[in-house]
């Protein structure tokens, strides 16, 4: 299967060879080419170059992209986009005054989402989320992480992975699964939290591992969830089965969940609406790569990560999606790009460099996605005619996608 793509306005995020991140001010720059092609073929980047050094065009499939700006798919690093209903009346309730601490304090929040998973058929299951994927997938997404979180019995998380590794077969996404079994504390164990750890530790993970479903493990470490104690008990262990920690910390509190994830080499860490000065300075020079997620602030009118603050100060930054019934239900790396630009001062360089290599990156997907490099994964993302690179955050509330190209292939 060849494809070429011609006449294309500007090519974006074109690397000779690609960094694994980029941090501080390597995140200004964005290299394009300007009236330029690309050749894919078998679902791989064979080449690319500008207009005026372009070979024979004849024997496969040609798209003329006159007026279009092209650019790696989105790399979405951060999404529990397995879950089963919606949360919809929580989210009246906050409008009527009740903050999401006071809804989980109710019974509602995380535990709300996993009674409704826990009475869900595997088979609903998928069809309900292959809904949310297909949708992604038009809105430009080609790499996603998937996280369990909403099962919290041994069967119910198995539930979900498996849901996620079957979406992973069928799709031409390529997704990644992250097991969080300490997203919350269910109601049976409201009193006896050790005992549910104890079970996450003892049964869930070495199922999880045995059936080979998850790449990563993460910990919601907050008040009122799971404390760095906690988290790192379930990290150590975790580390038996060669899970990689992708960790949600600092949502609300800063409790000294950064540094106790760094000191375990987690490959992100994720939200950080709330940043100390410490918090900053100890994810420096480290391998761990922060994760913004900004659609998750604007929903919940909660903080913006502090993503100026960060950059300036030389660390690399990811923005991901979040999606999940609770606190984001969008998928859409588009808005995210832009009320990163828009909220937190990113500029669209820094945006779209953190929403494609940054968040491959955040994948362990370095080596396949997020750049127009040689080799890579064709994964492409087709505007329709725009003025600029920089009109994609600035029309955040318009489609303006054209065409996906996942592994080589449109997609419909
Ligand atoms: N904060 C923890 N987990 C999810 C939300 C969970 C929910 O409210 O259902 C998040 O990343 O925002
Ligand atoms: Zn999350």
């Amino acid at each position: 299967m060849k494809l070429l793509l011609i006449n294309i306005k500007e090519l974006l995020q074109v690397r000779e060879t690609t960094p694994t991140k980029l941090y501080g001010h390597q995140m200004k720059e964005l290299p394009t080419l300007k009236n330029a092609w690309v050749f894919l073929k078998n679902g791989i980047i064979e080449s690319f170059g500008t207009m005026d050094n372009i070979g024979p065009q004849q024997g496969f499939k040609t798209l003329d992209c006159t007026g279009k700006i092209v650019l790696p798919a989105w790399c979405d690093s951060h999404s529990h986009l397995v879950y089963a209903g919606n949360r919809e009346q929580e989210f009246v309730d906050r409008i009527n005054g009740l903050s999401y601490q006071e809804i989980a304090e109710k019974g509602g929040g995380i535990v709300n989402s996993a009674k409704k998973l826990q009475e869900t058929s595997e088979e609903e299951l998928f069809k309900q989320s292959k809904k949310r994927l297909k949708e992604v997938m038009r809105l430009g997404t080609g790499a996603l992480e998937i996280k369990s979180g909403y099962g919290l019995t041994t069967e119910a998380e198995l539930k979900m992975l498996r849901v996620a590794k079957k979406l992973a077969k069928e799709f031409p996404v390529t997704i990644k699964t992250t097991f969080l079994g300490a997203h919350a504390v269910p109601k049976e164990y409201k009193n006896n939290k050790e005992a549910y750890i104890d079970l996450i530790c003892n049964e869930m993970l070495p199922n999880v591992a045995k059936e080979k479903l998850a790449h990563f493990v993460d910990v919601f470490c907050e008040e009122g969830y799971f404390t760095v104690h906690e988290m790192e008990r379930i990290l150590t262990e975790a580390k038996k089965y060669k899970l990689v920690p992708k960790v949600h910390v600092n949502q609300f509190n800063s409790i000294g969940g950064v540094a106790a994830a760094v000191k375990y080499k987690a490959l992100s860490v994720d939200h950080l609406e709330v940043m100390t000065d410490e918090d900053l300075e100890v994810l420096k020079d480290t391998e761990t790569m922060p994760v913004a997620l900004p659609s998750c602030s604007y929903f919940l009118s909660i903080p913006y990560t502090p993503a100026r603050k960060m950059i300036d100060a030389g660390l690399p930054l990811a923005i991901a999606t979040d999606y999940n019934p609770g606190s984001t239900p969008s998928g859409n790396m588009n808005f995210v790009v832009a009320t990163a630009c828009i909220k937190m001062r990113m500029t669209p360089e820094e945006a779209i460099n953190a929403a494609t290599i940054n968040g491959a990156y955040a994948m362990g997907l370095s080596r396949t996605h997020g750049s127009i490099t040689k080799g890579k994964t064709a994964n492409l993302i087709i505007t329709k005619p725009i003025p600029s690179y920089g009109y994609l955050p600035y029309a955040f509330g318009s489609n303006l996608i054209d065409c996906v190209i996942l592994n080589g292939k449109e997609i419909k």
